[in-house]
């Protein structure tokens, strides 16, 4: 027997990012958005113990080991239901790494919640989104899915209201960028400064519950895209390819080195990846649409 879990990644459309805290992480205004590029994530009985296998176009760059975040997450659930961590969990990733898009992330949603099922633990929504927290910022959205303003770290979730589809196009770059190394650019950059309480801005949200593309490219930012560029310069031509391609806007994902740009509709998204494609400043492209729901079991 064993259980899928389809898993999406995210963009922010929002990511107002506060002082460092004594704990070394942020507090953070994150308004997520998941898009449909999904990772598949498959548990199965495993006699001869916890091991990860995984395949896709990034599958080289993902630890087979217990740093795996779907080893992680599954040796928390394990622990806390008493149970044996002994399964397979194969991952198929289309979600690009180390990209800004929470797919490391996305895979422990979908661990916690195949083995969730596949043990029938009882667990309830309250108690899997928990351990999601413990696992990492992002995680919790992974499981949620929809729109959702982050607070604290990122990990505490307000369910928001989106009034329509939007339609994203994705540059993955070359290389990767470490999350923690972005924030420690923003800390950086920051240095004698007064850094403002990070707060949701309203003509973001309201933008996102009307469905309106152009408010939402009017409103959207990221405070780690100034450590992101900085670190990785090149990104600026990518943005300046897709802007000059037709997007409404063009923004970094995130941490990076993705970057996101929205678009007036389905159409206007195929052309502006098909220029993104031939412009020479991006790895590869693709196309998604957003908000899509969270893990689910398929
Ligand atoms: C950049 C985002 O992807 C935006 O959604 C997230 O804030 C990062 O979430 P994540 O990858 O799940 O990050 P975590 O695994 O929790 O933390 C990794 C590292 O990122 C930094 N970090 C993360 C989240 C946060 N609110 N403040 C931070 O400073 C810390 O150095 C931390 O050690
Ligand atoms: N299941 C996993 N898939 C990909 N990377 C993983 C996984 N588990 C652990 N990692 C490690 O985490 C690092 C970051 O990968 P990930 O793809 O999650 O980055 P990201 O999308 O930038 O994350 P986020 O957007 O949440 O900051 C990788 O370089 C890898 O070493």
């Amino acid at each position: 027997m064993s259980v899928t879990v389809r898993v999406p990644a995210k963009v922010n459309v929002q990511l107002a990012v506060g002082a460092a805290r004594p704990d070394g992480f942020h507090d953070l205004a994150n308004v997520f958005l998941a898009v449909g590029l999904y990772d598949e994530v498959t548990v199965t009985p495993s006699p001869g113990g916890l091991r990860v296998t995984c395949e896709g176009p990034d599958a080289a760059q993902v630890p087979l080991d217990r740093t795996n975040l779907a080893a992680r997450a599954v040796e928390t659930l394990a622990a806390r239901y008493g149970r044996t961590p002994d399964v397979h969990v194969h991952i198929v990733k289309d979600i690009p790494v180390a990209g800004g898009m929470a797919g490391g992330s996305a895979d422990g949603a979908g661990a916690l919640l195949a083995c969730d099922a596949l043990w029938g633990t009882g667990a309830t929504r309250e108690e899997l989104l928990e351990i999601c927290a413990e696992l990492g910022s992002d995680v919790p959205f992974s499981l949620v899915g929809g729109v959702a303003l982050g607070t604290g770290r990122g990990e505490r979730l307000t369910v928001l209201e989106a009034g329509g589809t939007f339609h994203w196009v994705f540059a993955m770059a070359g290389r990767g960028l470490s999350t923690p190394a972005v924030f420690r650019e923003f800390d950086r950059l920051a240095e004698g400064r007064d850094i403002p309480e990070p707060v949701a801005s309203r003509d973001l949200l309201d933008a996102l519950a009307e469905g309106d593309a152009e408010a939402l490219a009017a409103t959207v930012s990221n405070d780690l895209q100034p450590a992101a560029l900085s670190l990785f310069p090149e990104l600026a031509d990518t943005l300046a390819a897709g802007r000059a391609a037709g997007a409404l806007t063009g923004l970094v994902s995130g941490s990076g080195p993705t970057t996101a740009f929205l678009t007036r509709d389905a159409g206007t998204a195929e052309k502006v990846a098909q220029a993104l494609g031939a412009s020479g400043t991006c790895r590869s492209v693709r196309v998604a649409s957003g908000p899509v729901v969270g893990a689910m079991v398929l």
